[in-house]
């Protein structure tokens, strides 16, 4: 019976280690950062084990979406109502507990700045749970990442986002096409204009990522959203210890279209790679597979040059998820905020009419527009699509006259931060393209209080394409169409990943008459 006793003790030795692991992982380590953080002078909660501020984050956010709110409120309290209380409650120098993690919120631009540049101290926070959306580039980190943005650079640049114009203006036509006929003889009529732009975001990426293999694309897109929105439904959950582990039904959906999503790409990609070279695409994949066989081509010797096939799909995915979610929503709170503030409408309009007539838009027009960049500005300031960024502290880091502990993570919370009047002054949360009259770097007088595409060698690599397919769309609807409220809409913007129009975006249209 002596194997039985030696069996009894090493399970109650595995037992003890695990539980030793636990204890350490939900109370002694999170116990020793609190003390950390409390002598430096950061406030927060009085941490509770295992689910810290979760629990009441969730509730308080659940809440503020209960019902819409008025146009003239402040957002930030129906966004992020739980940062909000935390800053008021702690002050600027605080943290959440995000389960047994310290999150520090960093308001000042000199922290965001060092953080956003110093990547390899303050790497990119990665959530499992989001990897099967924000996979390649976005969740890459040291020798990888630079590889496949060196690799991925080309496909952004200036002269490729010209020739992909075009196809900007493919998908803008379609939607103007379809607006028309929605109000054929009739004066006015009442559009949800939030699925039309997303159609639109959603047509304008699968052109110009995949060109001719459009079609196969926009049903990426479906599953990609399906995606989406199972992962919001579990993300509540995703701050219990290996819960993504656990094969609920949810789960396995998740799997099930992840993989049909990875098979669909990888489709497109060998059809891809077999023409390469027999006509002339200059959609971002043929780039991206271009440049990639020119790195391997130049580096026949060394077979770590290149992107693998995986790293082809996961940049792929990534280009969609990016390039959809995000663009999408810079244009609905721009027609949202253009319906609510005529006068801007108004000067949008005259410029665009005067640079391009009822001519199609082109690349060097779009370039030339003063008031529209301006406005779209000023729409990313107060409704910027990303409300924040997330870095985690790997080892001890000194930022300024802080010692961030390892373990920690840090907040940069741009949507606070683009309303703080401390940095906008007394007129942050007004509608006020004016005060980028002069550039960027004029309104925000050299600080890092502006970042709607994040900073430093991270910043989002399309940002000239996103702010580009932006005025093209603008410039087509303001070209063909007036556009104003309607009584229907109720105001509720709220975050599903990106800073959504939660009940759409109910707009009465009417026909420019030129
Ligand atoms: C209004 C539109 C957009 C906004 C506001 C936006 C915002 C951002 C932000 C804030 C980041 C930095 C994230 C971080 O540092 O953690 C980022 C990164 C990125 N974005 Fe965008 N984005 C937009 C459009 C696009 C488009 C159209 C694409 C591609 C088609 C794209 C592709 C990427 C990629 C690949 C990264 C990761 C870059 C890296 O880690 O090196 N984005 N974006």
């Amino acid at each position: 019976m002596e194997w039985v006793s030696g069996i009894i003790f090493i399970f109650l030795t595995l037992g003890l280690i695990y539980a030793w692991r636990m204890l350490n992982l939900l109370w002694l380590r999170p116990k020793k950062l609190e003390k950390l953080l409390r002598e430096q002078g950061l406030h927060g909660n009085t941490y509770r084990i295992l689910v810290g501020d979760v629990k009441d984050l969730f509730k308080m956010q659940k809440e503020a979406k209960s019902k819409p709110m008025n146009l003239s409120d402040d957002i930030v309290p129906r966004v992020s109502p739980y940062l909000q209380k935390s800053i008021k409650i702690h002050g600027k120098n605080s943290y959440i507990w995000f389960g047994a993690k310290p999150r520090v919120t960093l308001t000042k631009p000199e922290q965001i700045k060092d953080v956003l540049n110093k990547i390899s101290e303050f790497p990119r926070r990665n959530n499992k749970i989001f990897k099967s959306l924000v996979s390649g580039l976005a969740s890459l980190e040291g020798e990888k990442w630079s590889k496949h943005r060196r690799l991925i650079n080309p496909a952004f640049q200036i002269e490729k986002l010209k020739i992909m114009t075009p196809s900007f203006l493919k998908s803008c036509n379609d939607l103007i096409s379809k607006w028309e006929e929605l109000l054929s003889s009739n004066e006015s009529c009442e559009i949800d204009i939030w699925p039309s732009l997303q159609n639109l975001a959603s047509d304008a990426i699968s052109r110009t990522a995949f060109g001719s293999s459009y079609e196969e694309g926009k049903r990426i897109f479906q599953l990609q959203r399906e995606l989406a929105e199972l992962i919001m439904k579990d993300i509540v959950k995703s701050f219990i210890p290996l819960w993504r582990f656990v094969p609920t039904s949810v789960h396995r959906n998740m799997e099930k279209i992840d993989r049909d999503i990875q098979s669909s790409l990888k489709d497109i990609i060998n059809k891809r790679e077999k023409a390469l070279g027999e006509s002339t695409t200059n959609d971002l994949l043929s780039i991206l597979l271009e440049s990639n066989d020119k790195e391997i081509g130049e580096n026949t010797h060394n077979k770590n040059v290149g992107l693998t096939l995986d790293d082809v799909v996961d940049e792929c995915k990534l280009f969609y998820f990016a390039g959809q979610e995000t663009t999408s929503v810079l244009l609905v709170w721009t027609m949202i905020l253009l319906s609510r503030y005529p006068n801007w409408q108004q000067r949008a309009r005259e410029e665009v009419l005067q640079i391009f007539g009822n001519k199609n838009p082109d690349f060097d027009g779009l370039n030339n527009l003063k008031i529209v960049t301006m406005i779209l500005f000023e729409v990313l300031r107060l409704y910027p699509p990303v409300v924040g960024l997330v870095r985690q502290i790997e080892k001890d880091v000194k930022l300024e006259n802080l010692i961030l502990p390892a373990g920690v993570e840090v907040f940069l919370p741009i949507l606070f931060l683009h309303h703080d009047c401390e940095l906008w002054g007394d007129d942050a949360k007004e509608f006020n393209p004016e005060r980028f009259s002069e550039g960027v770097l004029k309104a925000t007088n050299g600080r890092y209080s502006f970042f709607p595409f994040g900073g430093g060698p991270r910043i989002c690599i399309g940002q000239n394409f996103a702010m580009m397919e932006a005025k093209m769309g603008i410039a087509t609807i303001l070209q063909h169409f007036s556009f104003e409220l309607s009584p229907t809409y109720a105001h509720a913007p709220s975050t599903m990943i990106t800073l959504q129009p939660q009940y759409g975006a109910q707009i009465v249209i009417r026909k420019v008459e030129t």
